[in-house]
């Protein structure tokens, strides 16, 4: 099956003084939609920020396709959508030249060829965004602006996708078009680890769910499917009218 595309062996790492990931194990294999679920602070940004090198990792390894972190240089293969910020950015931007940006690791000393225009401008056609090229990106709405991120990160035609919260804060259609997004990356053999608060939208193409808990991994294995929305974070669901003990999913809280 080869080599898995992230290997996390007991990852620990500090923000601050504080330990926020203590001992994560997690492996993403060629073509898995693994989801990072778990209450708030539990840990899963973090977890995310270390695979891509924005956190320092105090103890244990990272390989990313088979290579240590620290000596892997291959970014263009690995597409990071960061959680969005409330601010739009603050430094006037055009919505291709946020896309350009993704894909600035495909291109020789930055010069773009054709092949890396057409690139960019498929990305924002796959997200639906192909009319607003030439818009500033302060001009968008919260779910357009997370369509470009997600076209900057699709530019540069990454075999794995990182995610942080795609879906938070954006409006329904544009949370369909992430949706149809994802599902054609993951058809196309696209391996996906991705921070969600909830399944939602994605369930159906989610094969894994790991969920950490003040930052040791809690549950690894099918997504909590069968307890529904209730086994989601922030719903340690309690029945009310249960004649016997609550029944507390316990999982994700
Ligand atoms: N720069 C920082 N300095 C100190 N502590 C931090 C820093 N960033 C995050 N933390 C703390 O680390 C813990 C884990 O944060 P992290 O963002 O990884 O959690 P999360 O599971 O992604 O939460 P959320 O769902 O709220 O995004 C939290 O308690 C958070 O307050």
């Amino acid at each position: 099956m080869g080599e898995p595309v992230i290997a996390m062996r007991g990852v620990r790492a500090d923000l601050g003084s504080r330990p926020v990931l203590r001992g994560i194990d997690l492996t993403v294999r060629h073509g898995e939609v693994v989801a990072l679920l778990g209450a708030n602070g539990s840990g899963k940004s973090t977890a995310i920020r270390t695979v891509i090198g924005q956190v320092p990792v105090s103890e244990g390894e990272i390989e990313l396709f088979g290579t240590e972190r620290k000596r892997f240089r291959d970014w263009s293969r690995v597409g990071y959508v960061p959680q969005r910020t409330t601010a739009a950015g603050g430094v006037p931007a055009t919505v291709t030249e946020v896309v350009s940006s993704g894909r600035l690791s495909r291109t020789r000393f930055g010069v773009f060829r054709k092949a890396d225009r057409d690139a960019v401008r498929q990305a924002l056609e796959l997200v639906g965004m192909a009319d607003r090229a030439k818009d500033n990106v302060d001009a968008l709405s919260g779910g357009q602006h997370q369509r470009v991120l997600i076209a900057r990160a699709l530019a540069s035609e990454p075999e794995l996708l990182i995610m942080d919260e795609p879906m938070a804060g954006v409006d329904l259609a544009s949370q369909e078009v992430l949706a149809r997004t994802l599902r054609d990356q993951v058809a196309a053999g696209a391996t996906v680890l991705l921070v969600l608060h909830e399944l939602g939208a994605l369930e159906p193409l989610i094969d894994r769910a790991v969920v950490l808990r003040d930052g040791c991994v809690q549950h690894d294995g099918p997504p909590p499917r069968a307890l529904g929305q209730h086994a989601l974070p922030g719903h340690d669901h309690v029945h009310p009218h249960s004649e016997h003990e609550p029944i507390r999913t316990g999982l994700l809280s």
